[in-house]
């Protein structure tokens, strides 16, 4: 299957609601807008993009004399893509790099650091895994797993450990190695706890300081925030209280196949004007694909 074919299969559950619409709406008339408005709302792309996204393409219908599905469905589409930000770095392909992971329970921290770890093994980037996930013991294991599978080494320490250390240890195997990507997780955490998001603002800059002193010279370190999909609006303040506590560069929106709220990477692209790097529509290692906003919106609201 390709790309955009598993894409399109992954975000089916979303797109249900605009292919309704679309399909039994009959004429462009004002209930017409009235359900487009709602379904982007239902989608959790916010009220007030839904609102905008929806009085955009009405002046563009009129102004261009847009009356079949297919035209507004391409019209959508587009409107769609603009939400977007285009990544300066993808940190994952552009090296030297460290990437910590962050982000709540569950939302997908550990396999997205295994699936990218295998990624770039199969691209021929030499990398390494740190777990600094010392609270969930089943975190070490399943990254074990991972790097096994790509052979990539994971630094660990046994649970409980002080994560700030495994973030030295791994970065000390990377000079003495030569790795280019330096892969992190950390133990999931709620955004609302300030004093969890203290331990990891800590965490970050122990990371920053070690990574500058790199033997080989400086790397760069960039924080990114994991989200599940299903989690909808709050996915939203997840993003924004991370962004606050650590300067957060970019998102992995994780589940985008299990749910109906794909809109939500709208509205965490167009409120915090981050870029998403990688979305993840199945629990394979191919279901994490680099996010092309194009081929996004284009499976989101079926257009072709
Ligand atoms: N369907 C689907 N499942 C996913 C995706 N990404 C991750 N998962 C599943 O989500 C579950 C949780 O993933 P983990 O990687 O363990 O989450 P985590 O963020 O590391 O969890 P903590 O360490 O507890 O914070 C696992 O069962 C994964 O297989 C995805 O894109 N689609």
């Amino acid at each position: 299957m390709g790309l955009f074919d598993s894409l399109k299969r992954g975000l089916e559950r979303s797109r249900e609601a605009i292919n309704e619409i679309f399909y039994f709406g009959g004429d462009v008339d004002e209930s017409f807008w009235e359900d487009l408005e709602d379904t982007l709302v239902m989608g959790d792309m916010g009220a007030d993009i839904a609102m905008d996204v929806t009085d955009d393409l009405r002046d563009l219908a009129a102004r261009k004399n847009l009356t079949s599905a297919r035209q507004l469905r391409d019209a959508l589409a587009d409107r769609l893509e603009e939400t977007f930000t285009t990544p300066k770095v993808d940190p994952f392909t552009t090296t030297p790099s460290v990437v910590l992971f962050v982000g709540i329970n569950g939302a997908g921290k550990t396999t997205t650091v295994g699936k990218i770890a295998s990624a770039a093994a199969k691209s021929g980037i030499k990398t390494v895994i740190g777990s600094a996930d010392t609270f969930r013991a089943a975190a070490i294991e399943q990254l074990d797993v991972w790097g096994q599978r790509a052979g990539v080494p994971v630094v660990k320490r046994e649970r409980g450990s002080d994560p700030a250390s495994v973030c030295y240890d791994v970065l000390d195997v990377a000079e003495r190695e030569g790795s280019q990507l330096v892969l992190i997780d950390t133990a999931g955490r709620l955004h609302t706890s300030a004093e969890l998001m203290r331990e990891l603002a800590k965490v970050v800059n122990v990371t920053r300081k070690r990574a500058a002193k790199c033997a080989g010279g400086p790397m760069p370190v960039y924080v990114v925030l994991v989200i599940d999909a299903a989690t909808g609006q709050n996915g939203l303040s997840q993003a924004l209280e991370f962004n606050e506590s650590l300067g957060v560069d970019g998102i992995v929106m994780t589940k985008l196949d299990g749910t109906a709220k794909g809109g939500i990477a709208m509205a965490v692209a167009s409120k915090l004007k981050l870029p998403i790097l990688r979305i993840g529509v199945g629990e394979q290692v191919e279901d994490l694909q680099p996010f092309d906003a194009h081929a996004f919106c284009r499976a989101l609201v079926g257009a072709e």
